[in-house]
């Protein structure tokens, strides 16, 4: 079956160093597959890629089986890829409801609600739904930028889930939060319908073991290893690889 994301032999340079050299990697539709690896990897430059933010020197991405390697980010959020970022990504002066509704008005648009006052009431509902769901519906008309790191990360969640999307980017959510917050994080992403598809970079391994069916290893630009958490686990180069380049 055609997998929902699929990079084939990307690879990535920065002037001599060599960040992705042939990387293959395949989320099926629904997945949850987390890439690990010591710093300097190639894990936030892989996301990169796969959101269209780094156009690679070599290889492709392919959407559904559609190739979408020469598509920006905007393009390919249109095409269901939402990400969240290492440093939450919202818009500081606009309120919580108002950062929600600014992603939830296209895909209101898209789904048919051409008339602005059906299409504003739409993005509405849709915005109060997940502020509800990411535990922020009583701060919906504080401005963001007051929002302490935590609640910033449960918005910008709330953001990217607002487009409906089909891959969803994570990139370290669990950084700079509280051992709560964290506990949080983990119900959240686990309670997530099955109709988004998750690749998530993580530093803290109890979250991706408990969280992802399919683990890749990157060390160096390179693939070490794929598969389940228990097969990674239990792999002696993986664990030397890994625990050599932790911070
Ligand atoms: N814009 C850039 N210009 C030059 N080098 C870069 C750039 N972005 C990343 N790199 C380099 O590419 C390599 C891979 O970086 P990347 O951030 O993808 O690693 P990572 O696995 O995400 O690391 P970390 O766990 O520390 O976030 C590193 O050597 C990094 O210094």
């Amino acid at each position: 079956m055609t997998p929902l994301l699929a990079a084939e032999a990307v690879t990535v340079r920065y002037g001599s160093l060599t960040a992705l050299d042939a990387v293959d990697l395949h989320v099926p539709l629904g997945q949850r597959h987390a890439l690990i690896g010591p710093n300097g990897a190639g894990k936030t430059t892989l996301l990169d890629v796969v959101a269209g933010a780094t156009r690679p020197a070599g290889g492709r991405i392919r959407l559904a089986g559609r190739d979408v390697t020469r598509l920006g980010p905007a393009a390919r959020a249109r095409r269901g890829v939402a990400r969240i970022h290492q440093r939450p990504a919202v818009w500081d002066s606009l309120t919580v409801r108002e950062n929600v509704l600014v992603a939830a008005l296209p895909r209101a648009e898209r789904a048919g609600r051409w008339h602005p006052t059906a299409r504003r009431r739409a993005a509405g509902r849709t915005a109060e739904a997940l502020l509800d769901r990411v535990g922020l519906a009583a701060l919906t008309a504080t401005t963001a930028g007051q929002l302490a790191h935590g609640q910033r990360r449960q918005l910008e969640i709330a953001v990217a889930l607002a487009g409906r999307p089909r891959l969803l980017l994570l990139d370290e959510p669990a950084a700079g939060l509280s051992a709560v917050e964290v506990g949080w994080l983990a119900d959240f992403l686990r309670g997530l319908p099955r109709a988004v598809a998750v690749l998530l970079v993580e530093h803290r391994l109890d979250l991706v073991y408990a969280l992802c069916d399919t683990v890749t290893v990157l060390r160096d630009g390179r693939t070490l290893a794929t598969g389940s958490p228990a097969e990674i686990r239990a792999s002696g180069p993986v664990r030397e690889a890994y625990a050599e380049g932790v911070a």
